[in-house]
């Protein structure tokens, strides 16, 4: 038998392998008969390594097809000298045998085994080799091959008979049983072997996808014979606990459970062991050795047992799942709502916070399309975007309205990620979901606090401008027009300050109420000041429509206020400008409304005037002098004057007021009416508030040994230089370095410097007290004039304005006016200074009145300081 390695590697071999005792000496039968060998040794390959249907039909078909052409060659050789001879008739016969009992093998298949029928087959086939072509085949060759040698038939046969029988049969015979017994043992050792390989395949096979199985999921196998580990240790359950403690954390000393963990390990085990659950399954945590807990999963069952039932051993499996335990921790406690979703979009879990948020339990979401959650108030442009977004970039985000349980909005984050498959499909949607309605609702309140006012709910000064602009461009597409008003209230601040600001406040909302009543919706109105409103008066078919609004508008406001007990009046001066004829910029068109407010205001309040050509040219005027007005300071062009005070209890002058002049290179000397508010509205008032104050110094200096005792220079200070500190502690600096006394400065401001009631302002005075600086309020009278700032704030002279003084006459308004002034200041420990004297007359009667000091005309007008020398005690004439 020789072994030989086929293809598909099961091995192959030959029971009968070919031997020249075979050999008949015709060579077309030799050549066939090794063919039927082959065919044997074939089957016989096949019956050690197990038989199929397939096969046994090859073979068959091999066996007819070998047996017709065969038997047909070798038949046409016998014939040729045997034809009428009783031993070639013979010989057909067995050829005939031959062919039905293949077909009775065949005819078998179906009906029994296939190893069955393959091995009487092998059988068959074993034996006609022996008996056919070793004895038949072989002594007709020789009968044959004797006639071919002149021999008769007769003569043939005999001899053919004679080398045939004695030693020469003895030798087939024996070769035969050899064979036969040979073939038989050999078949069984080789289907033996066969088996026992197969069997070993099929192990290692078992074995790998064990090990595969194992490999991939990161499991460790454990393998416990609980009755030997327990002569050693102390109990059942501490000897798994080290079992698995040691697979994990390889240098084992005691047991590493998490202390919290290990009742619930022994429990899940004496109940395993006690034969009460099917399975061993604990989940716990172990202290690895880098120091970390580490979450294991065990699973384990008893497969052997003595007669009483004790568990004897038991194997399972332990594998680390502290990423999947930690993720699925995130997963139950994170606040922010999970979904996660199969590749069709179907829910296939939630979180307790998604739950929580959406008010929908598992059960009623899983295997649902989260669609269920959407709010009809998102555009649908916004779910087209993303599911662009999901497709193209794997993820997508945004804050939208959802729709909870009971039907109820809640405005939400949601992010959804795409989790993909090996064949980067989509394979998941992870969705992340929070209700951040609280934040929104947050948001838009400082949305709204930042855009519009409180009192009113009117659009503030900020939000005008953008609605502005948006009426702008709408207006500039259709090349329309529209009117712009600034309404200004007339009479507020009274009754702000001299009722409360609780009834002013009320009485802005009922003046807004009104207001809004006078304009269409397609108007805009906005509070962009205390007592300040614009309106946008759209879609301008012609102009004068603008008179009847803004008639309307004031004679509404003029009608009585009711609040509380109070009847309250008040009224509106109203600026109104066009766009775009009087200007194409947000900016500029309200600036030109506040100036035609202006105007109306000047003109007697109460009544509505347009921008005009004139207020465009002085507008434009403006913008170049304030351009000049910006070198001025570098170019020295400024100047101080001064005006005597003149202190009518003995004559003398004991004070002067400074004044500014600005000696414009080309315009001349331009007075301070004309570009202080200039220098106000572009900051530069700061710059020249201090050299003002520098060149006061100076000159205080300078004429520091001419001066008498106690004598001031008063300073205009505009209520802009109060909100700059610093430039107080320089003045301050400056007195200290020059040493000069606080008390030779007085200070001039407005009454609306203090109506703004700013404790920063009410503490810089108290600065300039505690330094001797006296403080004066300017153009008395022509304000509110309130009481209560004199009382509150520490003043030390009141400057009554120049309007009373001009028409005073004995008995006239103005003179009980400047007399219960005067009254009233000195009733305070207040000193009066009448401005702008320039009569006699006016003079005398404010010195029987008790004023203190006056200046004038009458007296000088601003000098230059080289004139104002002559004022001085030791100056000549
Ligand atoms: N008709 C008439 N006018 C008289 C008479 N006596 C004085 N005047 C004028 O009345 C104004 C008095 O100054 P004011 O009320 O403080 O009013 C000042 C003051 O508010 C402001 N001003 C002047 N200089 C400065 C300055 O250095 N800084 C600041 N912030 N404002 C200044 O400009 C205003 C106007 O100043 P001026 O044009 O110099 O006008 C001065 C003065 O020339 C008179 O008998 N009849």
């Amino acid at each position: 038998m020789r072994a030989v390695e086929t293809e598909n590697s099961i091995e192959s071999f030959e029971i009968f392998p070919w031997d020249k005792n075979f050999e008949t000496g015709i060579a077309l039968i030799d050549e066939q008969h090794q063919k039927l060998v082959q065919i044997l040794n074939h089957l016989a390959v096949h019956l050690a390594n197990r038989s199929s249907k397939k096969i046994l039909n090859e073979v068959f078909d091999e066996l007819f097809d070998y047996a017709d052409y065969h038997f047909k060659a070798e038949e046409e050789v016998w014939r040729k000298y045997l034809l009428n001879d009783e031993s070639f008739n013979s010989h057909e016969k067995t050829h005939k045998s031959f062919i039905s009992h293949v077909i009775d093998l065949r005819g078998r298949e179906g009906r029994e085994d296939y190893d069955q029928i393959m091995q009487d087959t092998v059988g068959f086939l074993t034996h006609w080799l022996a008996y056919h072509i070793l004895d038949n085949d072989k002594r007709m060759a020789k009968v044959i091959l004797a006639i071919e040698n002149g021999k008769s038939v007769t003569q043939a046969k005999q001899s053919a008979h004679e080398e045939m029988s004695g030693s020469m049969q003895l030798l087939i015979e024996t070769v035969l049983k050899m064979y036969d017994s040979l073939s038989s043992r050999t078949m069984d050792l080789m289907r033996e072997k066969t088996l026992r390989k197969q069997a070993e395949q099929a192990l290692l096979e078992n074995e790998e996808k064990w090990r595969f199985v194992f490999e991939s999921n990161h499991e460790e196998v454990w393998d416990w014979d609980i009755q030997k580990s327990n002569e050693t240790h102390h109990s059942v359950e501490n000897t798994l606990v080290h079992i698995i403690d040691r697979e994990l954390v390889q240098d084992f000393s005691s047991s590493r459970i998490h202390p919290d963990d290990i009742a619930l390990v022994k429990h899940h085990l004496q109940l395993h062991l006690d034969g009460k659950t099917p399975f061993f399954t604990s989940k716990h945590r172990l202290l690895h050795k880098d120091g970390s807990w580490t979450w294991v999963l065990s699973r384990g069952k008893v497969v052997s047992r003595n007669e009483q039932g004790l568990a004897l051993r038991m194997v399972g499996t332990h594998s680390d799942i502290t990423e999947r335990e930690l993720a699925s921790i995130i997963f139950r406690a994170s606040s922010q709502g999970m979904m996660i979703s199969d590749k069709d979009n179907r829910i296939i879990s939630v979180n307790p916070a998604f739950t929580e948020i959406t008010g929908y339990p598992p059960a009623e979401v899983i295997g649902k399309d989260p669609k269920f959650l959407a709010s009809e108030r998102n555009s649908k442009e916004l779910y087209r975007k993303m599911w662009d977004e999901i497709n193209e970039i794997g993820h997508w985000q945004a804050e939208l309205w959802n729709r909870n349980r009971s039907g109820k909005e809640f405005y939400s984050y949601l992010s959804i990620n795409t989790v993909l498959d090996d064949q980067n499909q989509i394979d998941h949607y992870i969705g992340l979901l929070s209700d951040i309605t609280d934040k929104k609702i947050n948001e838009d309140l400082v949305l709204r606090h930042a855009n519009y006012d409180v009192l009113t709910n009117l659009p503030n000064r900020r939000m005008f401008f953008t609605l502005l602009d948006t009426e702008i461009k709408r207006t500039r597409r259709r090349q329309a027009q529209f009117g712009l008003f600034f309404i200004d209230l007339d009479h507020f601040k009274e009754v702000n300050d001299s009722l409360s600001h609780e009834i002013g406040d009320r009485l802005l909302i009922d003046a807004t109420r009104r207001m809004q009543n006078c304009i269409r919706e397609s108007d805009a109105i906005a509070r962009i000041g205390g007592d300040e409103f614009a309106m946008i008066i759209s879609e301008l078919g012609y102009t004068s429509r603008l008179d009847s609004i803004a008639q309307n508008i004031i004679d509404e406001l003029s009608k009585p206020f009711k609040i509380d007990v109070n009847q309250i009046y008040i009224s509106a001066s109203i600026g109104i400008t066009i766009y775009p004829d009087d200007g194409e910029e947000a900016s500029s068109l309200l600036k030109n409304a506040d100036q035609a407010m202006y105007r109306a205001k000047k003109s007697g309040r109460s009544r509505f005037s347009y921008f005009t050509s004139e207020m465009q040219a002085a507008s434009i005027k403006r913008q170049f002098l304030l351009g000049d007005l910006r070198n001025a300071l570098s170019s020295n062009q400024f100047e101080l004057v001064y005006q005597p005070v003149i202190d009518l209890s003995n004559g003398s002058v004991g004070k002067a007021e400074a004044l500014l002049r600005w000696k414009h290179p080309e315009r001349g000397m331009i007075l301070p009416a004309e570009f202080i508010s200039l220098a106000e509205e572009s900051g530069l008032i700061i710059d020249i508030g201090n050299w003002v104050f520098d060149e006061v110094m100076r000159q205080l200096v300078e004429w520091s040994d001419r001066t008498c005792e106690g004598f001031q220079i008063s300073i205009n200070k505009s209520p802009l230089q109060f909100r700059n500190r610093i430039a107080h502690q320089q003045w301050l600096q400056q007195l200290k370095k020059l040493q000069l006394h606080g008390s030779s400065v007085v200070v001039e401001i407005t009454e609306n410097l203090l109506m703004e009631n700013e404790s920063s302002v009410h503490e810089q005075l108290l600065v300039f007290r505690d330094h001797n600086i006296e403080v004066a309020l300017d153009d008395f009278g022509t304000g509110y004039s309130s009481l209560s700032y004199l009382k509150d704030f520490h003043i030390d002279f009141i400057k009554i304005d120049q309007s009373f003084v001009r028409n005073l006459e004995e008995d006239s308004q103005e003179m009980i006016l400047c007399e219960a002034m005067i009254a009233m200041a000195h009733k305070l420990g207040i000193k009066v200074i009448a401005e702008g004297v320039e009569t006699e007359s006016q003079m005398q009667l404010l010195k029987h009145s008790g004023c203190d000091y006056a200046q004038g005309y009458f007296y000088s007008k601003p000098v230059s300081a080289g004139e104002f020398e002559r004022y001085l005690p030791d100056a000549e004439g």
